[in-house]
């Protein structure tokens, strides 16, 4: 069953099998480059292979490329070199082919405020070449909350409600790749939260869901991938798992009961650092690598005779990974 057949058969069912499980991309993209017409080059040489039924969450400064390179993906921007494949189709050649596989979701509301959500829902099927579909349509509207506003007009309705119909316009033709430009970009926490369950629904049903976001925590929430753009390349691309055991850290936190005036020799060893007041150390070390240095640490400060009234970890977020990758925040 394709991922489209699964949205028309079930209630975001989880009918597809897990992301490791199927091998062939569903996007590759291969050295691929732009340089725009005033001579700047945005892309410089990406590689990326987009797995079916996953979540990838692209993440960049402003001015990264992110939205460059989804919109050669989606057809809208030409390549200046390389190559990208949806469903194995090139996207230059065969435009209308890969083109139809892709919904895209951008990041400004395009669309007539007057026109009614049932209308402007089915008339963005029939830009594709579609045949109507009523039985579709009500389907995506109803997965998305979005029927009992059928007949309202999109100036009725809340921002977030707004959201939701662009995305039901991109999902009108059932295509198997959703790209969401900035979806939550200036929402708030409740709306975030919501849409974040629309994005995971969608992807229960075997739509491949690939979002720009500035928001780490957004990233750390949902995707099952990371990739992080800086200057029109790929600095990395990883399960976000793997990438917060590989490259997070811990920090433990010892408030003592006396300040100190300076680090005892005998733990320098350690790499501790003590605070500006003398009341607090610091220990950092790599996830997983700790449990015999702390046992070691603690034992070296009694002999010390140092003591300590509370102590605390804590784990290096996504965000703190991004800012040492990229040196500024999302
Ligand atoms: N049509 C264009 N002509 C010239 N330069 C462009 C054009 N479009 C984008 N750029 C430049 O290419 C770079 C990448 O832009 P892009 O929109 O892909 O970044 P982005 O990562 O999506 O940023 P943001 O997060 O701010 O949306 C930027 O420096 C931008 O100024």
């Amino acid at each position: 069953m394709s991922g489209a057949d699964a949205y028309i058969c079930g209630k975001f069912r989880k009918t597809i099998p897990s992301v490791k499980t199927i091998m062939t991309p569903i996007v590759s993209v291969e050295k691929l480059t732009k340089t725009y017409g005033n001579g700047f080059e945005a892309l410089k040489g990406v590689d990326l292979a987009i797995e079916q039924g996953e979540i990838l969450a692209l993440l960049g400064p402003n001015g990264a490329g992110k939205t460059t390179l989804i919109s050669i993906v989606c057809g809208i921007v030409n390549p200046s070199s390389g190559k990208v494949l949806v469903g194995g189709h090139d996207v230059v050649k065969d435009f209308r082919a890969t083109r139809s596989l892709i919904g895209l979701v951008p990041q400004e509301l395009t669309t007539d405020m007057f026109e009614t959500v049932w209308n402007t829902v089915s008339f963005s099927r029939g830009v594709y070449g579609y045949k109507p579909n009523p039985a579709l349509i009500e389907k995506v509207l109803k997965d998305l909350s979005l029927w009992s506003k059928k007949d309202n007009m999109l100036r009725e309705l809340s921002g977030g409600m707004k959201r939701r119909v662009m995305i039901a316009k991109a999902l009108s033709h059932e295509p198997k790749v959703l790209f969401l430009d900035e979806p939550t970009a200036g929402v708030d926490v409740n709306l975030r939260r919501e849409m974040w369950q629309v994005v995971r629904d969608l992807r229960n049903t075997g739509v491949t869901v690939i979002l720009t976001t500035h928001y780490i925590e957004e990233a750390e929430e949902i995707a099952d991938r990371v990739g992080v753009i800086n200057g029109g390349k790929l600095l990395l691309l990883e399960e976000k798992t793997a990438l917060m055991k590989k490259l997070g850290r811990k920090q433990l936190r010892l408030e003592l009961t006396e300040p100190l005036k300076a680090v005892p020799t005998s733990l320098a060893v350690y790499d501790l650092t003590l605070a500006a007041d003398g009341l607090s150390l610091l220990h950092e070390y790599r996830d997983g690598e700790g449990q015999d240095t702390i046992a070691s640490l603690l034992a070296g400060l009694a002999a010390e005779n140092i003591h300590f009234r509370d102590l605390s970890t804590r784990q290096s977020s996504l965000e703190d990974i991004f800012v040492e990758l990229v040196g500024e925040k999302a």
